[in-house]
């Protein structure tokens, strides 16, 4: 979403329907969503320009949710409840607590929707993976979330069909990287990890990847 200046917001509109007319795929991070209502009303508008994918933290796919709901007419207006209110732009949430958020979510738009955290979740209304590549010092780097975003978009344009996979595996991507950023890293402090973190984005291989990537499909059934 990042700034939300009246040219800014017409301009992504204008971009999202462009990309849904060309049959080109889109993510929507809604950032802050929840964080004040000028927030999540813009967020609320861009899913409705349709994303390929959500990517947000739990408290902001939570209130995003709760506010999709309202919208539709539906119960649950009262905001996202405790454990999904927004502090700025960080999570109060463990992503665990807005699978079913997102899962609802999900359905209601016919999208992916990807919630970060110590698991990260991907869900398209049915299936469920989860992504046990998480860096906790991640936190501590501003933007690392709109980053990954960013990492998202590219996979999946690289793989329209398959943006539940996609986007899982741009999760496993991020968080190997991290990983191996800090081990690499002078000192084990943010600042370090967030060039480790693009050098080994890099650098990444795939022996890598089939190495480290811990993605799991929890599925029933599957
Ligand atoms: N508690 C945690 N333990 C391990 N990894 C985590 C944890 N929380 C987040 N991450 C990882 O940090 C990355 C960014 O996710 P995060 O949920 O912090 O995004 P965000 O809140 O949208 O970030 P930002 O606001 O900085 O853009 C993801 O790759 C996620 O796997
Ligand atoms: C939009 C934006 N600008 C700096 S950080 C950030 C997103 C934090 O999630």
């Amino acid at each position: 979403m990042g700034t939300l200046s009246v040219d800014w917001v017409a301009s992504k509109k204008l971009a999202a329907k462009r990309a849904v007319e060309l049959g080109k795929p889109w993510v929507l991070d809604p950032v802050g969503c929840g964080a004040t209502p000028v927030r999540t009303a813009a967020c609320l508008d861009m899913l409705a320009c349709r994303p390929t994918v959500v990517r947000g933290n739990a408290s902001e796919v939570m209130a995003l949710q709760a506010a999709a709901v309202a919208a539709a007419g539906g119960g649950g207006g009262g905001g996202p409840g405790p454990a999904g209110r927004v502090r700025g732009v960080d999570s109060t949430a463990a992503s665990t607590d807005a699978v079913e958020a997102a899962r609802l979510l999900a359905r209601q738009y016919g999208c992916v929707v990807a919630v970060s955290g110590a698991v990260d979740y991907v869900t398209d209304g049915s299936r469920l993976v989860a992504v046990r590549n998480g860096e906790e010092l991640l936190t501590s780097v501003t933007a690392a979330g709109c980053s990954l975003t960013a990492l998202i978009a590219a996979f999946v344009a690289a793989a329209p069909g398959q943006a539940l996979l996609a986007t899982a595996h741009a999760f496993a991507v991020f968080g190997l990287a991290a990983q191996e950023g800090l081990r690499l890293a002078p000192r084990p402090g943010p600042g370090s990890l967030r060039v480790g973190l693009l050098d080994c984005l890099h650098l990444m291989d795939q022996a890598t990847v089939a190495g480290g990537a811990l993605v799991e499909e929890l599925t029933p059934g599957s």
